[in-house]
């Protein structure tokens, strides 16, 4: 019974019924890097289906997670902020945002309440204005971190930018005004049953999930241009055989790529102490992913200028369309 595969014993469930009237479809957020658009969808989602951190330019993937309604199903797609590309990378991930955003019912364009708009923000204001079939909603995102005043004169900003059908402030953070976010958004989704099975709050496999959250804790604590060499694979991940089930273990087997060997060093730290450190952190949250205890093994590999080599891309996962 060893080799029973199990995806292939698991049978369709049927869809869900709907009432009359319900509502389903996309909706994306873009936005300058950093201005919280993985923590709102994690929030709108009530689940860390994408990584975050204080890092610029964290998201590389185009992430879907799911929110359920009694009369609608929003899927929102993650994707990574634009900006003008400076790498093969950065080029590659732009036109996966280009590619979303002509797909999408509406599209969430997310502004921070605490810093002052930017040339960024014009940039992407003038992208979105080429967009006219789609509706752009301006979302004034971390409200928390921003007095009354600072908020008022934001949105009056925010509004001065460009035709947006809808402006909302919201704080991920502080839990204010998302379900108005998930609202506004949902009046724009045409009528249709839904797309996804009630339980589902993401589309991404388990191995994907695995390898972001072993690069989100070794995001934490690194500078400079580190955080954009890093990039993680799962090399195997599988149940561990012939243990009780109250002992169940997934074994995974994960490699972090850099780009050069002065960082394989710094990732590795002092006689290991930090890559022991980002292995127990990451651990940790693959366990509460997972729901079942795990042991990683993680090697840290170089892979000489991959943000720039095509072949070192598609052996990395980020194919034309990532
Ligand atoms: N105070 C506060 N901080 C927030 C809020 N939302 C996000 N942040 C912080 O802002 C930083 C960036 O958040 P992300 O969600 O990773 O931003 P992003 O726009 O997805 O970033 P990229 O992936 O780089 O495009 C993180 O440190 C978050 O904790 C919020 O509502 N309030």
């Amino acid at each position: 019974m060893d080799d029973l595969d199990l995806e292939k014993l698991r049978v369709p469930l049927p869809m869900p019924t709907y009432k009359e009237g319900f509502r389903s479809g996309f909706a994306c957020f873009v936005g300058r890097p950093n201005v919280g658009k993985s923590t709102l969808m994690n929030a709108l989602v009530g689940q860390k289906v994408a990584i975050t951190s204080n890092q610029p330019q964290t998201t590389r993937r185009t992430v879907r997670g799911i929110v359920h309604r009694d009369d609608a199903q929003l899927i929102i797609v993650d994707t990574p902020g634009l900006h003008k590309p400076r790498t093969l990378l950065g080029e590659r991930l732009d036109s996966l945002v280009r590619s979303t955003l002509v797909e999408v019912d509406v599209i969430g364009f997310c502004i921070p309440a605490n810093e002052p708009i930017g040339r960024g923000d014009a940039y992407i204001a003038r992208e979105l204005a080429a967009q006219r079939d789609t509706p752009v909603v301006a979302i004034v995102t971390k409200t928390d971190t921003a007095d009354r005043k600072q908020i008022t004169d934001q949105l009056l900003a925010v509004s001065q930018l460009g035709e947006w059908a809808d402006i909302v402030p919201v704080s991920a953070n502080g839990s204010f005004q998302l379900d108005t976010v998930t609202d506004v958004l949902c009046g724009h989704l045409p009528p249709g049953p839904p797309l996804y099975h009630d339980g589902d709050l993401t589309d991404e496999p388990d191995e994907m999930l695995v390898a972001e959250l072993i690069r989100e804790a070794s995001l934490d604590g690194v500078r400079d241009e580190l955080p954009h060499s890093i990039a993680v694979v799962v090399e195997e991940m599988a149940m561990r055989a012939n243990t009780r089930p109250d002992h169940s273990m997934m074994d995974i087997y994960a490699s972090l790529y850099v780009e050069r060997s002065s960082q394989k060093a710094i990732v590795i730290g002092s006689k290991g102490a930090r890559l022991r450190d980002v292995g127990t952190r990451a651990r940790k949250q693959i366990e509460a992913l997972l729901g079942t205890r795990v042991f990683l093994d993680l090697r840290v590999r170089v892979a000489k200028d991959w943000q720039r080599d095509p072949k070192q891309l598609r052996r990395l996962g980020f194919d034309q369309q990532t």
